[in-house]
């Protein structure tokens, strides 16, 4: 980003005394083990600054969780991306939840409220019990298979998109789509270029998916536009709030999913222990988003002068919070490295914190429920098959690829 870009705050380095560190959160080397680095920038102190991108950060328990909880001093209006709407145009029609502020985000976060609702998702939760107890019992008889290109990747393709009221071609589209969203929030680097190339039709594909004529009577999407028809929102309004659920709805369910089954293929001795005693599973779900948050970072910006770990920050600049390295700051957590099921998790930011909490956690912990359900009576232990491969991307913690050998039951 060339300087005439920066704030001047931004462009004239940090304020006296904050620890500047030569990190490259966005390189490959740091994508590709991100928990190895995180030690040296929680640290180097509870507000660092980054001199490769010229930006604040917080990798602390403590300073993620209260910047998360101060949308008024920690703006989400000028995008959560390194890249400050204010001074660059962003690169898709700015989302009215996740990049906005209230009382905008106020309103549409109330309309979404009532759509993703709980009384919702009891009502699908049989369905969605059952495609998961049909997929296990088709990959079952394999022995051996992909976790995520055969399970991860397979679940919530077959009922998300139904939900929201797609047609059934909607799969790779948002895939593609997701990939290039969530890098999208990193800078202008080669993962996002070579993901950005590849899903210009998946962003057509999408845009044109989003629109009234496109969606299903009973999915999610239409009672977006009938909000807009009852006067809370515009038709374009409505537009953009169904692409908020295509942007976050999956690529985060499949790697939530994935990371999981990760966590529990390097700890059989944790899976053992959730068979035994089955009703862990919520809790399962929750401490595997904690040990291995699928959303490493967002970023703020400072809508005033805001102290922060001792900082005065100036108004204007772009601070990264390290959400995944919060999730594992021993200041906060017993043992963090440790994946223990009966953590009490509470308080993890695997799913944000404050008014942007994430909309759609229920949705997560429901998909991740009907598939442990699944598991946990017929698969006795999950084996690595073969070395997992990372899937890149500037924001997301993801696998390709996971080869398992299982034990069924
Ligand atoms: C394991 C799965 C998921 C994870 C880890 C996750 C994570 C997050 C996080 C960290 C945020 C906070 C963003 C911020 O503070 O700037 C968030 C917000 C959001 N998530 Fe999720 N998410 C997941 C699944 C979903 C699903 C399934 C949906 C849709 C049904 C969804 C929709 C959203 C939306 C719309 C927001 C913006 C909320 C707002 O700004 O008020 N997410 N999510
Ligand atoms: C957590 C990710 C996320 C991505 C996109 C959106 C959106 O487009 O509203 C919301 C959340």
């Amino acid at each position: 980003m060339a300087t005439a870009d920066l704030s001047t705050a931004q462009a004239s380095g940090p304020v006296d005394g904050v620890p500047t560190l030569d990190i490259d959160p966005f390189d490959e080397a740091f994508l590709s083990d991100p928990y190895g680095w995180h030690d040296q920038l929680r640290d180097a102190g509870p507000v660092v600054w980054l001199n490769r991108y010229g930006i604040y950060a917080a990798a602390r328990y403590a300073e993620v969780s209260a910047a998360l909880n101060d949308w008024q001093n920690f703006v989400s209006g000028r995008g959560v991306g390194l890249s400050d709407f204010a001074r660059e145009t962003p690169w898709r029609p700015p989302s009215l939840l996740l990049e906005a502020d209230p009382p905008l985000h106020s309103r549409t976060r109330r309309i979404m409220a009532g759509i993703v609702s709980l009384p919702r998702l009891k009502a699908l939760a049989p369905l969605w019990r059952e495609k998961a107890v049909e997929l296990v019992e088709e990959l079952l008889p394999r022995g051996r298979f992909d976790a995520i290109t055969d399970l991860a990747e397979i679940f919530p393709l077959r009922i998300f998109p139904d939900a929201v009221g797609l047609g059934p071609d909607a799969g790779e589209h948002l895939l593609a789509y997701a990939a290039a969203t969530f890098n999208a929030f990193g800078p202008r680097n080669a993962i996002f270029e070579d993901s950005n190339a590849r899903a210009q039709e998946a962003i057509a594909w999408v845009n044109e998916a989003c629109r009234r004529e496109n969606l299903r009577e009973e999915g999610w999407g239409m009672d977006v536009y009938r909000a807009a028809d009852a006067g809370q929102c515009t038709a374009d309004e409505a537009h953009r709030l169904v692409r908020s659920l295509l942007s976050a709805g999956v690529d985060t369910t499949v790697n939530g999913i994935g990371n999981m089954i990760h966590a529990f293929a390097l700890h059989p001795d944790q899976w053992t222990l959730l068979r035994e005693a089955p009703a862990l599973h919520r809790k399962a779900f929750e401490e595997a988003l904690r040990w291995d948050s699928t959303v490493q970072t967002f970023f703020r910006t400072t809508g005033a002068p805001v102290e922060l770990g001792g900082t005065v920050l100036p108004e204007g600049v772009k601070i990264l919070l390290f959400l995944a390295a919060a999730n594992r700051d021993p200041r906060r957590w017993e043992e963090p490295e440790r994946f223990d099921i009966n953590r009490q998790t509470s308080g993890h930011v695997g799913f944000g914190f404050g008014i942007h909490q994430c909309l759609g956690q229920m949705v997560a912990r429901l998909e991740a429920e009907v598939m442990l359900e699944a598991l946990m009576p017929r698969i006795a232990r999950f084996r690595l098959a073969g070395a997992p491969v990372r899937r890149l991307n500037n924001t997301l913690h993801a696998l390709g690829s996971l080869p398992v050998e299982i034990e069924a039951v």
